[in-house]
């Protein structure tokens, strides 16, 4: 994994941008999603188009791009590689950067699971790093398939001084930034990742992490 350095960002430092996918179908109707297939809404498809307008703005060009297997996570990537005028970019979809399986929560809608099981309980299980939701993954169940992809996969390219664009979900995001800002789990039950919004992290030639920034709209 990437280590931090409290250097000076330069110019020349290479990036890592990670992007929430924009909206879905299934987030417009608040329900519980993980690794159901379900397509972008129209105002997700417009938070793509946003994203990859500002990482436009800051004169980003990909060497690297992947994204989840799931449509909602590609399909934004794609939408930000055509502004960026990078359609033509390669893109690795790998399974293991799909959302965290909610289990027996899927297709729920999320108000309705906290009145049926509890606002606590279910906030456990949308938020708690080791309590998985009945039949699906804990974060930690996440992390333990996010981290080895990132190390194996997406690490050797930030060393060979690329910059890399990785586009996937809430929670299979929220294990990977625990792991690359070190936060403990206590700390990490109160972070969440808003749809479309670009994280940038710069990255020395040697790997360390240097800053970390979000795009907000
Ligand atoms: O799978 C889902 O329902 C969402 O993508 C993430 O849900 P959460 O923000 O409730 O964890």
């Amino acid at each position: 994994m990437l280590q931090k350095t409290s250097e000076k960002p330069r110019k020349s430092d290479n990036v890592l941008v990670l992007v929430r996918h924009g909206q879905s179908e299934w987030n417009r109707l608040n329900m519980f999603t993980g690794w159901k297939d379900v397509g972008l809404s129209e105002e997700g498809e417009a938070e793509a188009h946003r994203a990859g307008l500002l990482l436009k703005e800051e004169g980003l060009v990909f060497d690297s791009a992947f994204a989840s297997t799931l449509k909602r996570a590609h399909n934004t990537l794609d939408i930000i590689l055509g502004e960026l005028g990078q359609g033509k970019l390669p893109t690795v979809k790998a399974a293991a950067l799909n959302e965290r399986d909610y289990g027996q929560l899927v297709g729920i809608n999320k108000e309705e699971a906290r009145k049926r099981f509890g606002a606590d309980q279910v906030h456990v299980w949308q938020r708690s790093y080791d309590i998985a939701p009945p039949g699906g993954e804990s974060l930690k169940d996440t992390a333990a398939r996010v981290c080895p992809f990132f190390d194996r996969w997406i690490v050797p390219e930030l060393q060979a001084g690329k910059n890399v664009i990785v586009v996937a979900h809430g929670n299979s995001l929220r294990s990977l930034i625990m792991e690359l800002d070190k936060l403990t789990p206590e700390e990490v039950q109160d972070y969440s990742i808003a749809t479309a919004t670009p994280v940038i992290y710069r990255v020395k030639a040697d790997g360390t992490l240097v800053e970390k920034r979000n795009l907000a709209a």
